[in-house]
């Protein structure tokens, strides 16, 4: 069974926790102490509040579930250290220099980055944008105000722009949009809208290429103790690591 250090134990990580059938959480690590001993006594798992000592532990693989902040002190310490990392709070690689040099140490130390489908569909084939580059890309994502922690009357479009530029002001709720340009080859334009009368998010992905074209739209339930992020986003992390050692590999 595959062994993970959790870093992050918060929402995503409790839902891990909760589902861990298939997999090992060896030791999880929270700068928030009570929230790492509360999941670790959850999945018999040792807590940790220093990432060095967590580091320390026997597994094969970090799950990142914790916030573009941690991806950037963190990430690079784990691969170093020979374990694969999965990130999920994926904003981190918009910054193309830091990108450019964790791509670099994952391919000097023979490790990988995973991203995860996250909160949307459509990111495997979505790929082929590197063959053949889309003329349009865009994301329309539509929350409840209350996901932004904000208050709002009517459906109002609260960012329109690049998705590097987007995580720099919403970085706990436009992951999905970093995701999307690292698997189509280009940054994705961004709409970000609050609607007061919706209660699920809502991810809209239009593209077009000489392939033609693609609507695709997600309305995801938020999970249970973050509305930000869409109860997808776990389940998302779960199948990776679910299939990681599968001998049969479906999707582009
Ligand atoms: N790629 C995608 O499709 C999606 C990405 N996300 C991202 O996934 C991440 C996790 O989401 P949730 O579990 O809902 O968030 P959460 O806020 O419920 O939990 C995050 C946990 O990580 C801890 N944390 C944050 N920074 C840390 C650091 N530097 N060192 C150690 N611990 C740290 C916090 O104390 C908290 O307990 C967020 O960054 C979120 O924006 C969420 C949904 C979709
Ligand atoms: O969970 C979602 O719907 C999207 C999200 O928060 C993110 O991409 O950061």
């Amino acid at each position: 069974m595959i062994k993970i250090g959790l870093l992050g134990c918060g929402n995503v990580g409790r839902i891990i926790a909760a589902h861990a059938e298939s997999i090992q959480i060896v030791a999880v690590f929270d700068i928030i102490p009570g929230r790492a001993e509360e999941l670790a006594a959850l999945c018999h798992a040792r807590a940790y509040t220093d990432f060095d000592a967590f580091m320390q532990e026997d597994f094969s693989i970090v799950v990142e579930a914790a916030s573009v902040d941690a991806v950037r002190r963190y990430a690079e310490a784990v691969l170093r250290s020979g374990r694969d990392i999965v990130v999920l709070s994926v904003g981190a690689l918009a910054d193309v220099e830091f990108r450019e040099r964790l791509i670099e140490v994952a391919g000097e130390v023979g490790k990988k980055i995973r991203i995860p489908s996250g909160a949307i569909i459509g990111l495997d084939n979505l790929k082929i944008g590197q063959i053949s580059p889309p003329e349009k890309l865009l994301l329309r994502t539509t929350k409840p105000p209350a996901s932004l922690g904000m208050a709002a009357g009517t459906r109002t479009e609260i960012f329109k722009g690049l998705a590097h530029d987007c995580i720099k002001l919403y970085p706990k709720n436009i992951n999905v949009a970093v995701a999307l340009g690292l698997a189509a080859g280009r940054d994705a334009d961004v709409e970000l809208w609050v609607d007061p009368g919706i209660e699920r998010n809502i991810h809209e992905i239009f593209a077009e290429g000489d392939f033609g074209d693609i609507y695709v739209r997600v309305r995801n339930v938020p999970s249970p103790d973050n509305p930000a992020t869409s109860y997808m986003a776990a389940l998302s992390i779960l199948t990776l690591l679910k299939n990681l050692e599968n001998p049969l590999v479906v999707g582009t």
